[in-house]
C-alpha cells in the first residue's frame, strides 16, 4: 500500500505529516522508526498523523509518534505544522483551529504574517502529573536530582508532556548529549522526560538547547520553550513574554503564571510531499 505524506518543519523540528482523515494509515511503532531513519526512511524527529476528531468541540485529532516509535501526548512544533499542513491540504478553510491532542484540546491561530499562534493549554506542576517523583510541589517547582554521584537543580513540569529544566551558564558548552540522555531515563521521571538546558540572557531572552524524550536532540522543540519560559518564571528570572532562540530559530513564548495558559508563537514551513510503500 503506497501512502502519501508531506515532510515539514519548524525552525528545524521536522515532521513526516500523514492525511489519516482522506486515507488509511496503520502507523505501529516499527514503520514510525522506518519512518524516521535518516538513512533508511524519510527522516524526522517526529510523525505526525492527523484524524477525524475525537473530542468535543475540535476539527481533528492529531497523535505524535517520536523516532523511536513511542506515542506521546504533546508537540509544540508538531502543533504550529499540524495547522499549516490542515490548510495546506484543504481539510478546513479556517484561521482558528481546535484539535484534539493525547493531552487535550488546543487552539491554533494562523496568523496573517504566515506564522502560527499556539493556545497550548497551563502547564502542570503536581509531581504524580508530570510524572515526576517528589514528595510534594515546591514553592518554584525546582528539585534537587541525583545524576552520576552529582546533585543538579532541575525544574519539573508537564506541558502535556513531561519536561525537565536546567539552568546552564553557556548553552553551547552545555552537556546536552551526555547529561540528556541521563536525565531522560532517570527513575525519578517513570514515563522518562524532554531535557531543556536553558541560558538566560535577561528577563525577555533566553538561548535553549532541548534533548528530546525519545528523539535526541532537536533543533528546537516548541513544548521544550514553553516548559523552560515557564520554569524561568516560576524561579523569578523571567518576564511574561520571552523571546527563545534555539539552534533552528526564534520563537514568542508568552505566559501570565499559574493557571493561565502558554501562547507560543512561530513559523510552520512544507519542505516536499510524496508517497511511501507501507
Ligand atoms: N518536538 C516537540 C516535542 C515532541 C515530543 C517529545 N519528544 C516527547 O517525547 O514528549 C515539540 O516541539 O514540542
Amino acid at each position: 500500500m503506497r501512502l502519501r505524506f508531506t515532510k515539514m518543519q519548524g525552525l528545524g523540528n521536522d515532521f513526516v505529516v500523514f492525511d489519516a482523515v482522506r486515507q488509511r494509515v496503520d502507523l505501529d511503532a516499527g514503520f514510525a522508526r522506518r519512518l524516521a531513519d535518516r538513512r533508511f526512511g524519510v527522516g524526522c524527529d517526529q510523525i505526525l498523523l492527523v484524524e477525524p476528531p475525537r473530542l468535543p468541540e475540535t476539527d481533528f485529532h492529531y497523535r505524535i509518534f517520536n523516532a523511536d516509535g513511542s506515542e506521546v501526548e504533546q508537540c509544540g512544533n508538531g502543533a504550529r505544522c499540524f495547522a499549516r499542513f490542515v490548510r495546506d491540504q484543504g481539510l478546513t478553510d479556517k484561521d482558528e483551529i481546535p484539535v484534539g491532542t493525547a493531552a487535550g484540546a488546543i487552539r491554533l491561530y494562523l496568523e496573517p504574517d504566515g506564522q502560527v499562534r499556539v493556545d497550548m493549554g497551563a502547564p502542570e506542576f503536581t509531581p504524580a502529573r508530570i510524572p515526576f517523583t517528589a514528595e510534594t510541589e515546591t514553592p518554584d517547582a525546582t528539585y534537587p536530582l541525583e545524576v552520576e554521584g552529582r546533585t543538579l537543580t532541575i525544574g519539573a513540569l508537564s506541558m502535556g508532556n513531561p519536561h525537565a529544566v536546567l539552568i546552564v551558564d553557556d548553552v553551547d558548552s552545555a552537556q546536552v548529549a551526555t547529561l540528556g540522555p541521563l536525565i531522560e531515563h532517570h527513575p525519578d521521571f517513570p514515563r522518562r522526560v524532554n531535557v531543556g538546558f536553558m541560558q538566560i540572557l535577561g528577563p525577555n531572552a533566553i538561548r535553549l538547547r532541548v534533548h528530546e524524550r525519545g528523539s535526541g536532540e532537536t533543533l528546537a522543540c516548541g513544548t521544550g520553550a514553553c516548559a523552560a519560559v515557564v520554569s524561568g518564571r516560576r524561579r523569578g528570572r523571567l518576564d511574561e513574554r520571552v523571546r527563545v532562540a534555539l539552534p533552528g530559530g526564534e520563537l514568542v513564548i508568552e505566559w501570565r503564571g499559574p493557571g493561565h495558559p502558554v501562547w507560543m508563537t512561530g513559523p510552520a514551513v512544507n519542505v516536499f510531499e510524496g508517497e511511501i510503500e507501507r
